[in-house]
């Protein structure tokens, strides 16, 4: 369900760093009009191209460079997670508030958080392409033994990620189902960055990087992005699996991503709010 925003002297003021795979469709979302929101600003690498991808829609935001989004309430990340901190610092130290889409890229610089805690900036971490951050928070009210995440795509989506080219995987040659990395989350950031934001999510929602197990398995028969975690707890034990619609624009990311920001987003302004 939908509700009615906060009533408000203004809409918060969205800046969206980022007008990639999910960047594009968050973009469309905001502009077909959620109450409370306002798209202020768009920041891009390419910025002719981005004003020509953003020209079709209602109310064009004006395009910029990542300095462009220095007066937005709410910034949403969705770079290259080389790029992360060049947003994420500024944002934060302002006092504003970040929306992560490359979580992976937090766990390495997790002296973010003493920034927005000394700022009073906040940093959202939507659930992306990843279910069940509900019942894992609920879950460490408890004791927990063990959090595991399995990621199983395409190996044309694995393709290029720094674990495959350090070890010189023929990630084209895989025929069958092959488990291709075994670690914890904080490992598979640096390994997968571009496929592991979701095990950041679940990490940070749990017990953290270091106690995350991830796997990730090659398998040229799928064509979803698969994601299954398995918790086992006190309170509660549970294995849940997600199957995401890769991005025609970039299979490494999914559908779901950019509505669960928009999904944030409205979160931001409402009334009522089911915790997640
Ligand atoms: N949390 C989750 O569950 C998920 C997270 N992700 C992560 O989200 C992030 C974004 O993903 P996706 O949209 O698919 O990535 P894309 O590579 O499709 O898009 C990245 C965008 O960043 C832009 N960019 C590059 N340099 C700059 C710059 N200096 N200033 C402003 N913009 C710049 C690019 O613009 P240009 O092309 O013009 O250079 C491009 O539009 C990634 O880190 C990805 O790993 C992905 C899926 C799920
Ligand atoms: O499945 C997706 O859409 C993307 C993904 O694995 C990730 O970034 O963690």
């Amino acid at each position: 369900m939908h509700f009615a925003p906060y009533a408000r002297s203004r809409p918060l003021r969205i800046g969206l760093a980022g007008l990639g795979s999910i960047g594009i469709q968050v973009a469309r979302l905001l502009d077909a009009g959620i109450p409370g929101l306002e798209l202020a600003a768009v920041a891009a690498g390419d910025q002719e191209r981005a004003r020509a991808r953003l020209a079709g829609l209602a109310n064009p935001p004006p395009v910029g460079d990542l300095a462009m989004l220095g007066e937005c309430d709410v910034v949403v990340e969705m770079l290259p997670s080389r790029l992360f901190v060049d947003i994420a610092r500024p944002t934060l130290a302002r006092g504003a508030t970040l929306i992560v889409a490359s979580v992976g890229a937090l766990l390495s610089n997790m002296e973010l958080i003493d920034l927005a805690r000394a700022s009073g900036g906040r940093i959202l971490v939507p659930s992306g392409a990843i279910l069940g951050l509900d019942a894992i928070k609920a879950a460490c009210e408890s004791q927990v033994a063990s959090i595991r995440i399995d990621t199983r795509k395409s190996p044309a989506s694995l393709a290029g990620a720094p674990h495959i080219v350090a070890n010189a995987i023929d990630i084209h040659a895989i025929i069958a189902p092959t488990v291709i990395f075994t670690g914890t989350a904080d490992e598979a950031a640096i390994a997968f960055p571009a496929n592991t934001n979701v095990a950041a999510a679940l990490a940070l929602a749990g017990l953290g990087p270091a106690r995350t197990d991830v796997r990730v398995i090659a398998d040229p028969a799928v064509d979803r992005n698969i994601h299954t975690i398995t918790v086992e707890a006190d309170s509660a034990r549970f294995t849940a699996t997600i199957e995401i619609v890769p991005n025609a624009e970039n299979p490494r990311s999914g559908q779901l991503t950019p509505r669960s920001i928009v999904a944030c987003l409205r979160d931001l302004v409402s009334p009522i709010r089911i915790c997640s």
